[in-house]
């Protein structure tokens, strides 16, 4: 084995400053008479998402928001699902929630998403939200995008100009960072790859920033890799071995930065869900300081 060279970003020590800026703000609302309150629906009782449902009820308890689950058997309809995002939709505790994903087969992801009231949806998905981040107006931002950015800025990864190559153009990451990267903010230039691309492995070689959102475990090599580039591992794949990213062993020996999957966006995209429910908190009790009683 050889030496490290990439800078490790870390994604719990970057989570626990969000965390504190958000307790203070928090208090604030507190003060005000707001308190944020965070809804989560769960259906059917897969343990993965089972216990990243319980790890986001977790954070909410450290930064003082209200936590509301909502738990529904795997075999349900429809129509019943549709019932428990009209009550969340009504419910004026909850000021932002997120139907977990994957949804059993027989349900319509597409069709819950676009159920939540756009306001409410912690997680940037609603065909609303995305359509405002297209256009480039104000809207919660995907979780986990946000969270990538964010953890790029903190240890200062050049991104005006860089060429960025995402793998893989799935709604919750791959398309959605780069429409996050191409805003004038980023000024990044984006390459999105999926499994139609014809050869991978060139241009993720051309990439100063790759973003590795496939879900294949090890999908991204050393030899793939630019010396000094900066790679971020988001997918997550259960394998015999445990949980596996789509980085490969070897890759801290050639890049200048890596985000390392365990530690590196997953606490950093919890960290933005409960952001987004604050945000909206704040903007209920702007709403109420202006409106007169
Ligand atoms: N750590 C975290 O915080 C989070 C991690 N994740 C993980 O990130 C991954 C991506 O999630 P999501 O955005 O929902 O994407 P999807 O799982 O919906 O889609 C995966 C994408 O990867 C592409 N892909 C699959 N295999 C290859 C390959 N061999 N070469 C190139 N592209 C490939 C697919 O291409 P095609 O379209 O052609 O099928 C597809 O576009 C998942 O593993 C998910 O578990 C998700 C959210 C948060
Ligand atoms: N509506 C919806 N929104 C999502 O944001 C969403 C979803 N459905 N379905 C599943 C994926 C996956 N996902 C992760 C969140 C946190 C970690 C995370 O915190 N991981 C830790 C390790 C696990 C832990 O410490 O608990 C880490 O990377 O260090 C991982 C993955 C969100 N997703
Ligand atoms: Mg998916």
């Amino acid at each position: 084995m050889g030496a490290v060279t990439a800078t490790l970003l870390d994604g719990k020590a970057t989570r626990d400053e969000i965390f504190e800026d958000l307790k203070t703000r928090v208090s604030a609302l507190a003060a005000r008479g707001v308190v944020p309150g965070l809804g989560t629906v769960l259906v059917g009782d897969d343990p993965a998402s089972a216990a990243y449902v319980r790890g986001k009820h977790s954070d909410c308890a450290k930064v003082g928001i209200t936590s509301i689950a909502r738990q529904l058997p795997g075999d349900i309809g429809q129509a019943e699902l549709d019932a428990t995002i009209d009550e969340l939709n009504t419910n004026p505790e909850c000021t932002g929630y997120i139907v977990q994903l994957p949804l059993p087969k027989q349900l319509d992801e597409n069709s819950a998403l676009e159920r939540i009231d756009p306001s409410k949806d912690a997680d940037g998905l609603h065909p609303v939200n995305l359509g405002r981040l297209v256009l480039g107006t104000p809207a919660p931002l995907p979780c986990t995008p946000r969270g990538i950015l964010h953890l790029l800025r903190r240890y200062d990864v050049p991104i005006a100009g860089a060429n960025v190559v995402v793998v893989g153009r799935g709604i919750t990451v791959g398309r959605s960072i780069g429409l996050l990267f191409t805003r004038r903010s980023e000024n990044a230039t984006v390459t999105l790859c999926h499994t139609g691309t014809r050869d991978l492995a060139a241009e993720v070689r051309r990439a100063d920033i790759v973003v590795a959102a496939a879900g294949v475990p090890g999908l991204i090599t050393p030899e793939m890799v630019k010396p000094g580039a900066a790679v971020v591992d988001v997918g997550v794949s259960r394998t015999e071995d445990g949980l596996r990213g789509d980085v490969a062993p070897g890759v801290d020996e050639v890049a200048g930065w890596l985000s390392p999957n365990p530690g590196g966006v997953g606490p950093l995209t919890r960290a933005f869900l409960l952001t987004n429910v604050v945000e909206r908190a704040e903007r209920i009790a702007a709403d109420l300081a202006s409106t007169p009683s």
